[in-house]
């Protein structure tokens, strides 16, 4: 864990806009000195940032999820502490501090004919510490929610879940995408392949995947299986879709189970695959809340939201996401 940066109240301090009478969420969350001291917090859920676009990069995408740690955070702590949102029950880690591989991933050529498995690489040495801290999180009996980044890092969580319950755990994954892509170098489309090859993911669905992006041997691959499934959002546009949520939720939550959510299911969200059609935040933002009431569910995954710069919106759609899952 060399590279987490745990964060103290002076880390967000200057973010917080107070205001006489009121108190917003930031001068209430709680904060750990160190990760070993976790279990005896009482804050039920544990977030940090992944501050990275290398898994993006690698899989041939845009950049510029790096952004979306700094931009939920400033719209986190800005929220109303009131009877709905408890910034009690959330503690802040901090952020894995990820300034040496993003330079080293700047320093790589892009015409290097090896660019994207050196990216990768890069990838590989995120994922063991983003596993680590999961793991670390889940064995203090914590709910981690993680704000990539890329989806890349699904396997860190996966893995990580995986150990600290020593089994492998389910996922249900609000996506366009499987990123069931080839195990061929690591990047943000093949999260899922990896930890399926290491046992570390059960049963898994993919909740809004579209017939635009999915490649045939994808899925062909799925339909032999007897463990991943998915909804094709063309088909729940005509449906009462958070009931088919939950009716795929009820499966997955029968054992201890991850939530992923990437932003490009929803229409028109600054993300690295941004797409014309999706879901709207609202459903997402009812999906999210549906998941965290579950008993099951182990850890909550923010990832590819893009934002540029000052986009104020984005931020909040993210933090909106977080106060969902958690009330
Ligand atoms: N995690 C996203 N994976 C998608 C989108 C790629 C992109 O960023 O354009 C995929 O591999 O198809």
């Amino acid at each position: 864990m060399r590279a987490l940066k745990v964060y103290s109240f002076k880390n967000i301090e200057k973010l917080i806009s107070t205001r006489k009478g009121e108190t917003k969420f930031g001068e209430k969350l709680q904060f750990v000195s160190e990760l070993d001291t976790l279990k005896d917090q009482k804050a039920k859920y544990v977030l940090f940032g992944i501050p990275e676009d290398i898994g993006v990069r690698a899989n041939h995408g845009k950049a510029g999820t790096s952004g979306a740690w700094m931009a939920a955070l400033k719209s986190l702590v800005n929220i109303q502490q009131n009877r709905f949102n408890k910034p009690e029950s959330l503690l802040l880690l901090g952020e894995l501090n990820c300034d040496e591989w993003m330079e080293k991933a700047s320093n790589l050529g892009e015409e290097d004919p090896n660019y994207h498995v050196k990216l990768g690489d890069l990838v590989k040495e995120i994922d063991e510490q983003v596993s680590a801290i999961v793991e670390k999180i889940v064995a203090a009996g914590k709910i981690p929610i993680i704000l990539g980044g890329g989806h890349n890092n699904a396997f860190g969580n996966i893995k990580g879940s995986a150990k600290a319950l020593k089994n492998p755990v389910n996922v249900i994954n609000i996506d366009a995408h499987t990123d069931l892509r080839q195990l061929e170098h690591r990047h943000s489309g093949n999260g899922f392949s990896y930890a399926i090859k290491g046992e570390f993911l059960k049963n898994y669905h993919v909740f809004g995947l579209q017939k635009n992006y999915t490649p045939e041997y994808i899925f062909q691959e799925m339909e032999q299986s007897e463990t991943l499934t998915y909804s094709l959002a063309e088909e729940l546009f005509s449906e009462d879709v958070s009931e088919r949520f939950s009716e795929e939720l009820e499966k997955i939550a029968q054992a201890d189970f991850g939530v992923e959510l990437d932003c490009d299911a929803i229409t028109g969200f600054p993300s690295s695959a941004v797409s014309p059609s999706g879901f709207s935040v609202n459903a997402v933002r009812r999906f999210i809340s549906l998941a965290g009431k579950k008993e099951n569910c182990r850890y909550f995954h923010i990832c590819e939201a893009s934002p540029t710069e000052n986009d104020a919106q984005t931020g909040k759609a993210l933090a909106y996401f977080i106060s969902d899952f958690i009330r």
